[in-house]
Order: structure tokens, then C-alpha cells, then sequence
């Protein structure tokens, strides 16, 4: 058996999961977990299970903060699990390549120093996600580990709109315009193509969840995204702002503002926490929203309204739409998000569904009626998408110095 332990440091979660790699478009999960790191008062929340098995819950204790939460549970867990199956590789998701990892390859110590290096390009994701390469390339230094880039789907972008209207100087410095989510944008592209049976699908695709962003895919190749040098850039967030003139910066930099602290209102206390004063948590805005709450409904219009302009931008880029597609926490499950995006696109030829969309029982529905431009709901599987990229890596290059011990020959791994 052929496996790839997963692990996906997003902003609000952190998602590891033990996949058979079969070559099946779903790979079986033999076994996951959910680490909710927002409850910082009580904790991290953790939901575990094997395979189907009903989801058993836990709290972490972040007396230590969450590196250490982490450190002391892998260090619980990781013998139990390869007690059960073996680990042939793991597949870390990192949010920043930057301009040096253009695409999935295996990583060690020798990679960490410039990995590390491009943490305050994305200090909510790159930095969690090498605290766990760090750690876990020291819990199993003799399993290969490949990082998997957010940034890798977006370099097909053409040059135009992945540059910034900047100097010459400061472009040369690396500053343009990167695109996160890859993983996912590709994933959805991939099984959209599938649904469709379109390998040329014009694919608006909308991964929402505690970081938002918005892309324009056309024939699997990612044309524009709207994250930019970093996952700040674009739509509205759980905390994060998205896009704001740059002046603002400027203006509070005059009025006696310095960086960490713009650093923290930008990437802690705007978005729908600051919008609303409440949460960055969707369900919980929606909640106060519903109950009357102004700001909480301030914060929705003004997420909404990111959200269409995005839309509209995407589909300009395209020259049309065949497909909108909603992924993520919110994408995936805030009905009422859906059916306002469905109603505000039927300028676009989007039908109503006849029928409520059916309870999702597989992994993507469609929302809309069928028609000429349909929105699709396609369940987030970056865990998924990373497997199957351990697993190309795995068949076309054995890792550059497998530790001593290692037994990779150039195919997968087959330690049973
Ligand atoms: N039923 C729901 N309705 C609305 N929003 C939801 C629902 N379930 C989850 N969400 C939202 O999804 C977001 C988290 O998205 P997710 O993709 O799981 O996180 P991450 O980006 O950390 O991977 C949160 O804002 C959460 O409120
Ligand atoms: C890039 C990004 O914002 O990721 P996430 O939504 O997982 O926080
Ligand atoms: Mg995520």
C-alpha cells in the first residue's frame, strides 16, 4: 500500500489527512483531521476519525501556543497512525513558492532557509505551515516530504496581469502579482472539466474560506486571480481586508501608525471581524445579521459586493463564462450566499434551479438550473489534489538525497 500524509496549514485551520494513493480521481481516506484554531480562549478544536467512521472529538490546550499544541499531538499520534498503515510520503501545503518553487517538489532542511525566507510574504500560512515540515521532518526524517505550492497554478497568468503598475526597480525585486489557492482553483478546474466533459471550460472559480479569492480559468490554465503579491489582495476575508488603496497605508503611516501594528489590522482586524465588530467566522455574522445586527449586515453587503466585482472582472478577462464554481467553508455551505449569487447573476444567462438543490450527497452539485452558464458547488479537496501530486512526484522523481534507510526506487513506495 501506497499512502501520502497530507497536511494543509490554512489561516483558520489546520487539516491533515492519510490518503491511499490508488490512482482514482477521489483517493481513499483512511483517516483525517480538523484542527480549528479559532476558539483560542478554550483551544484548538479538534475532529479526528478513521476512514468513515463517526468523528471523535478534542480540545488542544494553547496554553503553549499552537506550535506546541501541535508538536505534543503529532508526536501522540503519528506512531499510533503508522502503527495502522504505513507512510510512503508526506505532502506539506505551502501557500508562497514565491519566485524559486514554481512547482511541487520534494523538501528537506536544505529548502527551509529559503521557504522561511518568504514567511512575511504570507506570515498566516507559510509560517504554520513550516513549523509542521519543520516538525515533522524531524518526527520522520526518513519519509520523503514534497512541498505543494498555492502560488504554482497561477504561473501560466499572462505577464500583463501579473504585473503591477510599478517601477521598474521594485518589479525586479520580485513584486507581482502571485495567486494563492492554486491548489484548490486547479482541483475545482480539474473536476469541472470532469462534470462537464470541457477541457476548454471558461471557469469563473470562488474558493471562500477564511482567506477568499476569486479566479479566471480557461482550459485548466489559470488566465488572472485576484490575491495578489500576497493572499491580502482581493476579496473581503474572515480578517483580512482584501483590496484598499494603497494611500490608506500611507495616510496611517503619517498619523503615527507603524508596520506590526498596520500588520495586525490589516491581517487580524478587518474583513468580516472588523466589518461587523463580531467575528471573522461567517456563520456567526450571518447569525447577527439575521438577529439585526447593522455592521454584521454592513459586512455581508460589503463581501458580497467584492465578491460580484470579482465575478464580473473574471468573466471580462474570459470573454464569458461557461461555469461558476463555489468552494470552501462558506462557499460550500452558506446557502444564503449561494442563492443571493445565483439570483444577482441571472444577467448572465443563470437559471434557477427548478428544484431546491438537492442535499449534497457527492463532491460537487449544481446550484443552478441547467443552462448556457451554470454555478456549481465543488467540495474543497486541496488534502486530495496534494496526495495526488506526492504521487506524480513519487512516480517521476525519487527524492534528490533519500535519507539513509529510505527505500524509494524511483516508483511508489511500498513499504508493506
Ligand atoms: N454552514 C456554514 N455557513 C456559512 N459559513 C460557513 C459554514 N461552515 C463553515 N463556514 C465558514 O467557512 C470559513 C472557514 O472556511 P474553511 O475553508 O473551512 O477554512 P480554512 O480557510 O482555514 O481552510 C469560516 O468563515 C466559516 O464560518
Ligand atoms: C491562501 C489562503 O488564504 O488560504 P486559506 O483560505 O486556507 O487561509
Ligand atoms: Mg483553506
Amino acid at each position: 500500500m501506497s499512502t501520502s500524509l497530507v497536511v494543509n496549514a490554512g489561516s483558520t485551520s489546520h487539516k491533515l489527512a492519510l490518503l491511499e494513493l490508488t490512482g482514482e480521481e477521489r483517493l481513499p481516506c483512511l483517516w483525517q483531521t480538523r484542527i480549528d484554531w479559532g476558539g483560542a480562549q478554550v483551544g484548538g478544536l479538534l475532529r479526528w476519525r478513521w476512514g468513515d467512521d463517526p468523528w471523535q472529538h478534542d480540545t488542544l490546550s494553547l496554553d503553549h501556543g499552537r506550535r506546541d499544541a501541535l508538536a505534543g499531538w503529532l508526536a501522540g499520534t503519528l506512531p499510533t497512525l503508522m502503527e495502522r498503515f504505513p507512510i510512503t510520503a508526506v505532502g506539506h501545503r505551502i501557500v508562497h513558492g514565491g519566485e524559486r518553487f514554481q512547482e511541487s517538489q520534494w523538501i528537506g532542511q536544505g529548502q527551509l532557509a529559503a521557504l522561511r525566507s518568504l514567511i512575511p510574504l504570507a506570515p498566516l500560512h507559510n509560517k504554520p505551515a513550516l513549523d509542521t515540515v519543520e516538525l515533522l521532518l524531524n518526527l520522520c526524517p526518513h519519509i520523503p516530504h514534497a512541498g505543494v505550492f498555492d502560488t504554482a497554478f497561477h504561473h501560466t497568468i499572462p505577464e500583463a496581469a501579473i504585473t503591477y503598475g510599478l517601477p521598474m526597480a521594485w518589479r525586479q525585486q520580485g513584486i507581482r502579482r502571485y495567486g494563492f489557492h492554486g491548489i484548490s482553483h486547479n482541483h475545482m478546474a480539474r473536476s469541472m472539466a470532469a462534470a462537464t466533459a470541457n477541457q476548454d471550460l471558461r471557469l469563473v472559480s470562488l474558493h471562500l474560506g477564511g482567506g477568499c479569492s476569486a479566479c479566471a480559468v480557461r482550459g485548466l490554465r489559470c488566465q488572472d486571480t485576484s490575491m495578489g503579491f500576497t493572499p491580502l489582495e482581493g476579496l473581503i476575508m474572515g480578517s483580512r481586508c482584501g483590496s484598499v488603496d494603497p494611500a490608506i497605508l500611507l495616510h496611517q503611516l503619517r498619523h503615527g501608525w507603524d508596520l506590526d501594528s498596520l500588520e495586525t489590522v490589516l491581517q487580524h482586524q478587518s474583513g468580516l471581524a472588523g466589518l461587523s465588530g463580531i467575528s471573522e467566522d461567517m456563520r456567526q455574522v450571518r447569525q447577527a445579521a439575521t438577529q439585526g445586527h447593522a455592521q454584521a449586515q454592513l459586512a455581508l453587503d460589503v463581501f458580497f459586493t467584492a465578491l460580484i466585482r470579482a465575478v464580473g472582472s473574471a468573466v471580462a478577462v474570459l470573454q464569458g463564462v461557461d461555469v461558476v464554481a463555489l468552494s470552501g467553508g462558506i462557499g460550500e455551505h452558506d446557502q444564503t450566499l449561494q442563492q443571493d449569487l445565483l439570483a444577482h447573476l441571472h444577467w448572465l444567462g443563470v437559471r434557477p434551479a427548478r428544484q431546491a438543490p438537492q442535499p449534497p450527497g457527492g463532491h460537487r452539485w449544481r446550484l443552478s438550473g441547467a443552462g448556457p452558464v451554470e454555478v456549481w458547488v465543488v467540495q474543497a479537496d486541496e488534502e486530495g489534489a496534494i496526495a495526488q501530486e506526492v504521487a506524480r512526484l513519487l512516480e517521476n522523481r525519487p527524492p534528490d538525497n533519500p535519507s539513509p534507510g529510505h527505500r524509494i526506487t524511483g516508483k511508489p513506495n511500498r513499504t508493506t
